[in-house]
């Protein structure tokens, strides 16, 4: 059990479009300010960046402030517009932590409010704790050899967090969150940032590699057959992801690269099809909670980190685990 503080903790939250248009709090962040909540006896107030926040998401976390940037014409794709704005939130109450969801602008974000506070920042934590009045955040390393224990000091500690790390925890007491609006200065390296366009990426209709409880990893050993990992995926309710080399080879695009130099993910469940486990990959999927390989290399490094391996070709094992996931399911 973890002791608690006893000033509020801000939370940058963030939405995706919903059905209809509508501005949707993602699982991420509901994750995130549901730890924020076990953590401190001072409630969690949030900054959104729409004009028309998730308040009744929010409100159902137990939220009691939303902090609205006056953003106007600002873009909130420049992440030291979103830190200028984060900057003037915090001048307005006395925080006792600051915490972003671990996606690339979060940790971006974090890490510029850190410096213009002189305060510590964790990126990628998987659990939080206080002690006494100080948050510790738990990173894994090297290959989840590692675990490492960090005191997060200064005058506002900092932490991204992986997603996953918390489950989402619907308040004992809904609340019914106060809008503020709130002005900010934009900062003259933030304002040097243009951005020349912008452009979505084409959805797949599959759930999003940050915001998957389940993803299916595809290896070399699929050699471009992406079919068995698709039809996997899509039983599941899963999302796709790839090894450097796929993306390489052009068999999936490289957004969905997990690793060092791609995508951080930390997922309930991560299946590996023909992914034989080098570092650089595994950094990337470590701290999955559950860790399934199909890999036809009994010695592959894979099986040193999985929970569930099956030794064999997945051509002939993931057909035989779609039929019996069917069967469980009463489909066949
Ligand atoms: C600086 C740097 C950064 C990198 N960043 C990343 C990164 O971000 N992400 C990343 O993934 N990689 C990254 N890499 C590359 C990384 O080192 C590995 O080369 C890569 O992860 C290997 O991908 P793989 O597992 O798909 O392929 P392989 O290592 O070739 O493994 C394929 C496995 O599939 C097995 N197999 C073959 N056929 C079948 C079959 N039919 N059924 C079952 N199993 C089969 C093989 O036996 C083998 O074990 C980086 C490398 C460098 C140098």
């Amino acid at each position: 059990m973890t002791d608690l503080l006893n000033t509020p903790i801000l939370v940058l939250v963030e939405h995706q479009r919903g059905d209809g248009g509508s501005w949707r709090l993602t699982p991420a962040s509901a994750q995130v300010v549901s730890l924020a909540k076990e953590l401190t006896d001072g409630g969690v107030h949030v900054v959104a960046l729409p004009s028309t926040p998730d308040a009744p998401a929010l409100g159902a976390l137990g939220a009691g402030k939303i902090l609205r940037p006056r953003l106007d014409d600002l873009a909130p794709r420049v992440s030291g517009v979103i830190a200028d704005a984060v900057l003037a939130c915090i001048a307005g109450d006395r925080y006792g932590a600051f915490l972003v969801p671990s996606s690339y602008r979060g940790r971006e974000v974090a890490s510029r409010v850190a410096m213009r506070l002189d305060s510590g920042v964790v990126a990628d934590a998987t659990a939080l704790e206080v002690e006494g009045e100080a948050l510790i955040a738990t990173t894994v390393a090297l290959a989840g050899t590692w675990t490492n224990r960090i005191r997060v000091a200064g005058a506002l500690p900092v932490a991204t967090v992986k997603t996953g790390a918390h489950a989402v925890v619907p308040a004992a007491t809904p609340s019914d969150p106060v809008i503020e609006d709130v002005d900010f200065e934009v900062s003259p390296e933030a304002g040097a940032v243009e951005v020349v366009s912008s452009t979505a990426e084409s959805g797949t209709g599959r759930v999003s590699l940050a915001d998957a409880d389940a993803v299916v990893v595809a290896g070399r050993g699929t050699n471009g057959d992406m079919s068995v990992v698709n039809a996997l995926a899509d039983e599941l309710g899963a999302a796709v992801g790839a090894t450097r080399v796929v993306a390489d080879e052009g068999w999936a695009p490289r957004n969905l690269q997990i690793g060092q130099t791609g995508a951080n993910i930390s997922p309930k469940l991560y299946i590996g099809l023909g992914v034989s486990g080098a570092i650089h990959h595994t950094v990337g999927m470590q701290s999955s909670a559950h860790i399934v390989a199909v890999c036809d290399d009994p010695d592959a490094p894979i099986f040193e980190i999985a929970d569930f391996g099956v030794v064999g070709d997945l051509f002939e094992v993931v057909p035989q685990a779609l039929e019996a996931i069917r069967a469980a399911r009463g489909e066949n």
